[in-house]
């Protein structure tokens, strides 16, 4: 569904994409993560057809971004809607814009003011609404078009976990149909709930791509003994189960406690996220 090959952006003298390659599939969720600055956000609205990139392709179900939009639903990281308007008028306005007729629209309309709990704010102006309000209402104007391809930028930042839950609940649905999805956050285990895929962004590229379980199994275990002195030993280890069977047979003293520490995705994070510099 998106397929981008070596895309490049500079602004003046910051290369904020260099290389950056990714391919998501219809019904794939792929969580894109990567520290502040690694250029996902440039990405993001490289796909969604509002900047060009300086080289590189991206197309979406073959076809260039600037044609592709009616495709896409962008949810971006700084909410942009309008303050006097409301937010069923916010969903008309797009949905109409989108080609949603009369009773398709208001279908549409009454399934995300359910999916997202919106009813109690529906009719309110966006200016007078919540931080996590507005982060609903901005998902909701991002898919009442439904979508082919949705990216999804930080979505659930600063949302309560009511929020953040119903949100991710319609993501999952939105790819079980067949949505291809990119979701950039920096909230980890967000990415195990929607089971999505994981591309990891360094300075401007994806450096590594695949499931979870897959870039964690590149990652060393941990194993920690305790002695009864109190003294303990760690050891970052690929074999973890030899490895303590290793220090248990080699213990001199009685051991009062073991410890084996899978790698997890704070772990993945940090081994493949931190920068050059
Ligand atoms: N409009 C712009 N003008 C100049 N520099 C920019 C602009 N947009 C982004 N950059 C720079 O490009 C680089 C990539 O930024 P980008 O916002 O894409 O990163 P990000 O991975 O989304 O970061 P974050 O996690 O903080 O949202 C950064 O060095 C940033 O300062």
């Amino acid at each position: 569904m998106l397929e981008a090959a070596e895309v490049t952006k500079n602004y003046g003298e910051v290369r904020a994409l260099n290389g950056f390659s990714l391919t998501v599939d219809a019904g794939e969720i792929v969580g894109l993560v990567g520290h502040n600055g690694a250029g996902k956000s440039t990405f993001v609205e490289i796909v969604s057809g509002l900047i060009r990139p300086d080289a590189g392709t991206v197309t979406i179900g073959g076809r260039d971004p600037a044609r592709a939009r009616s495709d896409v639903g962008v949810c971006p990281q700084h909410i942009s809607l309008y303050r006097p308007v409301t937010v069923r008028e916010h969903l008309r306005l797009f949905g109409g814009l989108a080609g949603l007729r009369r009773a398709a629209l208001r279908q549409e309309i009454d399934r995300l003011v359910t999916a997202l709990r919106l009813g109690e704010f529906c009719d309110r102006p966006v200016g007078v609404l919540s931080g996590g309000q507005q982060r609903r209402a901005q998902a909701a104007v991002a898919l009442i078009h439904r979508p082919v391809l949705l990216l999804m930028d930080e979505p659930t930042a600063g949302a309560d976990p009511e929020t953040r839950q119903a949100l991710l609940e319609v993501i999952r649905d939105r790819a079980g149909e067949g949505a291809a999805v990119v979701y950039t956050t920096h909230y980890l285990p967000e990415l195990t709930e929607l089971d999505a895929t994981l591309a990891v962004a360094r300075a401007g590229r994806v450096i590594a791509r695949g499931t979870s379980a897959e870039l964690l199994d590149k990652l060393p275990g941990e194993v920690r003994v305790t002695f009864a002195d109190e003294k303990e030993v760690c050891v970052s280890t690929d074999d973890p189960t030899g490895t303590l069977v290793d220090l248990l047979a080699r213990a001199d003293r009685p051991v009062t406690a073991v410890d084996v520490r899978k790698p997890s995705l704070d772990d993945l994070y940090r081994s493949l996220a931190v920068d050059d510099d």
